[in-house]
């Protein structure tokens, strides 16, 4: 018998449609426009500008019916499409777990980078389709899409993680990722728009 408070989902399988990224059975899904990542890129005018030529949806996440509960090991998948903003690549918000606890992603699709920050270290993951990062408890985490098409992952993570936006506002993500010729480029988190960083480092 179970010990668990909640007792567990049956076991099931989720078939993912590779073509469209959906997930059978299907739980929430959510779409995120440039207007909901405020305060997010360095260049605030660039973002207010892409906000008014048209919101553009930055990426979408399709989850799988395992509920976000404590024992449970949700997944789902996300998309980020290409593009810059200010030079500063499409991005996911970020994210610290309020619980601090681990985390995978495995690229699908795309060429991305994983942005890792514990509040006082940084570290990029390289993310192409079968390399898994793994985010350590403790590390706020956030994907970059820095290719020129949609960038696609699998993440699975505890249920009572949860998902702490304001820390990302407060203390920011350690490193930028921007475009610089074809190469990507991290500079230090408070660099102004439009110029390098002194410790800028090219992957
Ligand atoms: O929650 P954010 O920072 O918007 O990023 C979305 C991605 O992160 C997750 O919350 C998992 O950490 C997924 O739902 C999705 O992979």
């Amino acid at each position: 018998m179970s010990t668990s408070a909640t007792p567990p989902l049956q076991p099931f399988a989720i078939r993912f449609g590779a073509d469209n990224a959906t997930l059978e059975p299907q739980g929430p899904t959510l779409q995120r426009r440039m207007s909901d990542l405020e305060g997010l890129f360095a260049d605030r005018r660039a973002w207010e500008q892409a906000v008014a030529d048209g919101d553009p949806v930055v990426y979408t996440v399709v989850s799988s019916p395992v509920p976000e509960t404590a024992r449970e090991l949700p997944q789902s998948i996300t998309t980020i499409f290409p593009g810059d903003t200010g030079g500063e690549f499409w991005m996911t918000k970020g994210h610290q777990h309020p619980d601090p606890q681990g985390e995978i992603y495995l690229g699908l699709e795309g060429h991305g980078g994983l942005l890792l920050f514990d509040g006082e270290r940084a570290e990029w993951l390289d993310i192409s389709p079968g390399v898994i990062g793994y985010i350590p408890p403790g590390w706020a985490h956030r994907s970059v899409n820095v290719g020129d098409e949609p960038y696609r992952f699998l993440a699975v993570y505890p249920g009572s993680a949860g998902h702490d936006y304001g820390w990302v506002l407060t203390h920011g993500m350690g490193l930028r990722a921007r475009r610089s010729a074809d190469r990507v480029e991290l500079v230090p988190f408070g660099t102004p728009a439009g110029t390098a960083g002194p410790t800028a480092r090219s992957h």
